[in-house]
């Protein structure tokens, strides 16, 4: 275990991997898919991305860990991850904070006053996204977006698709999550299984039973990976 020595690496043996996930639906189908494997701690950091950074700060200022991953289930920008596929995150962006100026947008990085992008370890995200194409599975790779509100209208994904080139996925914790575990120096990493399409608010068809289905599953791969 690392955390402050960088000893063992995510992928070293007796690395140990935080998951965090917003509600129990998702902690029961990661733990199915993980098979009672103890490398893994499963735990729940709540609906958002403040009570996300606050539950996964409490958690690693008493445990140390290798590897954080933010899990769950998401919204698939239209064009870029289907209902019921697997998005693999190349970078986590909180793609809501800033500001609105008269000429558009400006995110936190560009005021000046923090940052709104937390990358990943390429390397691995690139082997679990094949892996989980060679189980079969549906699996994408691209920037994963961080909101604190569900996008509800066609303009809005759009707009974020503008503000965010190659935007695959949304979804409410990652950011919260990897901030936490970016300010310790712990690899992060966010994986989503897609319930919905980002746009017009339609509740009726969230496939919330088989994005779950999809998560159990992408979790029994990172069992290969990890
Ligand atoms: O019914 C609603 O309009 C509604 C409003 C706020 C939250 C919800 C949820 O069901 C919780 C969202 C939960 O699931 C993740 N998630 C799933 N799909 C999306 C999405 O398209 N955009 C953002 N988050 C999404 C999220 O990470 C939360 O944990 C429903």
């Amino acid at each position: 275990m690392n955390v402050n020595q960088n000893v063992a690496t995510p992928r070293s043996k007796g690395a140990r991997i935080l998951i965090m996930v917003a509600v129990s639906v998702e902690r029961d189908a990661i733990l199915r898919g993980l098979q009672g494997d103890t490398r893994f701690d499963v735990q729940l950091a709540g609906v958002g991305p403040v009570a996300a950074a606050v539950n996964t700060t409490k958690i690693l200022a008493t445990t140390p860990y290798d590897l954080v991953i933010s899990a769950g289930i998401g919204g698939g920008f239209p064009s870029q991850a289907e209902v019921t596929s697997l998005v693999v995150s190349t970078e986590i962006i909180a793609a809501d904070l800033g500001a609105e100026t008269p000429d558009g947008f400006s995110s936190l990085d560009e005021l000046g006053f923090g940052f709104t992008r937390i990358p990943v370890d390429a390397s691995l995200a690139n082997q679990l996204t094949e892996a989980l194409q060679l189980a079969g599975l549906p699996a994408h790779k691209g920037p994963i977006l961080t909101l604190a509100t569900v996008t509800g209208t066609a303009e809005t994904a759009a707009e974020l698709q503008r503000r965010v080139p190659g935007a695959t996925a949304e979804a409410m914790e990652g950011f919260g999550v990897a901030s936490a575990a970016h300010d310790l120096g712990i690899p992060v990493l966010e994986i989503r299984a897609i319930s919905n399409a980002v746009g017009p608010r339609d509740r009726s068809a969230w496939r919330i039973k088989d994005a779950l289905d999809a998560l159990e599953k992408a979790s029994t791969v990172l069992l290969e990976v990890l």
